[in-house]
């Protein structure tokens, strides 16, 4: 455990870092972000001694650094700075094997048993001993970082101190190493401490992160505490945003590049649309913000190309999103820019309605195959295998919309959907109650995000009300299409 308080230090006489304190518990990792000469690397220098503190303390396991000598604290403390100063003569083996320099009594003159497993142990552990023999100046700047890391690890200190430790690195080594800090501070009790630029490997990998603004502390706490956008941009000065990381509860940041979202206008039009007999198609001149259940690139993304695409009513395949690929590849689709949708319903009963809004508007499309409608409520009751029969949904809007505004928007949608099926009066025929949809219906919210912004989505604002007559008065139509058809 480390404990840092109020400590402050620079360069002869000129203060650098002032005023930080904060504890590391052992095991814990510690990440250090800030902007190009916010202190980060002199915070460290202070930290590990390099650099004398003008005011505070460190104690280590509750003991003032400074009581400790200097053999003893580099036993306690392994330090990797940021710009190594190395005798390049050296062989790999011979540049990690110095990291044993304070378990020697004389240099090399008594290599142990645990000095060799220490330095098989870091070789291993970061990747290089394949390169065990290699001479340091023919490694590459990558490889020449991990053996400088594996040093480190080879003083088998109980505290490391690291100062971007995944420079010159590519995403792969990246890993391993944060991987192997993590594994050391989880099973072996590593204290870390680590400065890195970058924000979304820190937030992925340390339990707290220090925020630095000219050498002062300006945040410090778990990564969702102190990677706000907000906050962020005030420190770094450039326009972020945070989104959730796909698997683990981490917060991430993404730069936003300084060309305005509002800079054209770009508007959808009844031309865009094209219907075949085997599917319904729109294709943008720009990417549409999307947000879907589709069966092909389902999820949030940017996309210029939408199909609903009719299959026969006994498409039953084993890998549908196999097939789905292979169709796309044979009617020439971009496997990563189109959204496809499945109907079993012909596309001639397709209802499309353009609804004008001082906003933009918006385009609604719809196949309705209600044939084995549900009532949502009462599925619970039946044993019966899912089966086919969809209710397709578009709603495509020339406007820009907020996240929250996305997810209000199929809330209203589904909504309106749900009111047209009850309009229709079509049931449940196993219950003979209202049907609130069927098995697999899908919905599809797509977006400019261009022009007047929408922050909202629900019932009652400007792009819901549209969203809400709109698709109410398409799923009628494309159902009393489908009951046109069913009947004859
Ligand atoms: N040896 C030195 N002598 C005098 N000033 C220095 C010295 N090293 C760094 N500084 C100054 O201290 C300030 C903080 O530098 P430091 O290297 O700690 O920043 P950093 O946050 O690590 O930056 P970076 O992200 O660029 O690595 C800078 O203004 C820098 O010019």
């Amino acid at each position: 455990m480390i404990v840092v308080e109020r400590l402050s230090g620079g360069y002869e006489g000129v203060p650098i870092v002032k005023d930080v304190s904060f504890t590391v518990e052992k095991g814990k990792i510690l990440g250090i972000l800030g902007p190009n000469g916010s202190g980060k690397s002199t915070l460290l220098k202070v930290i590990s001694g390099i650099l004398p503190a003008t005011t505070g303390t460190i104690l280590l396991d509750g003991k003032d650094m400074k009581a400790y000598n200097a053999r003893t604290l580099a036993k306690k403390m392994a330090v990797l700075p940021q710009l190594h100063a190395n005798a390049f003569s050296n062989t790999v083996r011979e540049a990690v094997s110095l990291g044993r320099y304070p378990h020697q009594t004389g240099f090399f003159s008594s290599w142990s048993e645990l000095d060799e497993r220490a330095v098989q142990y870091a070789m291993a552990q970061t990747g290089v001993t394949r390169y065990e023999h290699t001479p340091m100046e023919i490694l590459s700047g990558g490889e020449q970082q991990r053996v400088f890391v594996a040093q480190a690890l080879a003083q088998t200190a109980e505290i490391l101190l690291l100062d971007e430790p995944t420079n010159h690195l590519d995403i792969a080594h990246q890993r391993q190493i944060l991987d192997m800090v993590r594994k050391e501070a989880l099973e072996c009790g590593l204290t870390v401490i680590m400065v890195l630029h970058d924000m979304n490997l820190a937030s992925l990998y340390c339990d707290e992160l220090l925020l630095m603004e000219n050498g002062c502390m300006r945040a410090i706490g778990p990564p969702h505490e102190v990677l706000i956008a907000s906050q962020i941009e005030e420190v770094y000065q450039a326009r972020v945003a945070t989104y959730a990381h796909p698997e683990i509860p981490k917060p991430q940041i993404t730069m936003m590049p300084a060309a305005s979202k509002h800079q054209q206008r770009a508007v959808i039009v009844k031309e865009d649309f094209k219907i075949t007999t085997d599917y319904i198609q729109l294709k943008s001149n720009i990417p549409l913000k999307t947000v879907s259940s589709a069966v092909h690139n389902p999820g949030i993304g940017w996309y210029d190309c939408l199909v609903n695409r009719s299959v026969a009513g006994d498409y039953i395949i084993k890998d549908v999103k196999c097939e789905v690929a292979e169709f796309l590849q044979r009617e020439h689709f971009s496997l990563t820019s189109t959204v496809v949708m499945l109907t079993a319903v012909s596309t001639e009963l397709v209802a499309l309605n353009e609804y004008k809004a001082p906003f933009g508007g918006i385009f609604v499309v719809v196949t309705a195959g209600v044939g084995k409608a549900v009532d949502v409520s009462r599925t619970h009751e039946r044993q019966d295998e899912p089966y086919i029969g969809t209710i397709n949904t578009w709603v495509v809007i020339n406007g820009c919309l907020s996240e929250e505004a996305f997810f209000q928007a199929m809330m209203t949608a589904n909504e309106a959907k749900t009111k047209a099926l009850q309009s229709e009066n079509i049931r449940d025929e196993r219950t003979n109650t209202i049907a609130t949809g069927t098995a697999t219906d899908s919905l599809l919210i797509a977006a400019t995000q261009k022009g007047a912004e929408m922050l909202y989505g629900g019932p009652i604002t400007d792009v819901g009300k549209i969203i809400g007559k709109g698709v109410f008065e398409t799923t009628v139509q494309a159902i009393q299409n489908y009951k046109m058809k069913h009947r004859s």
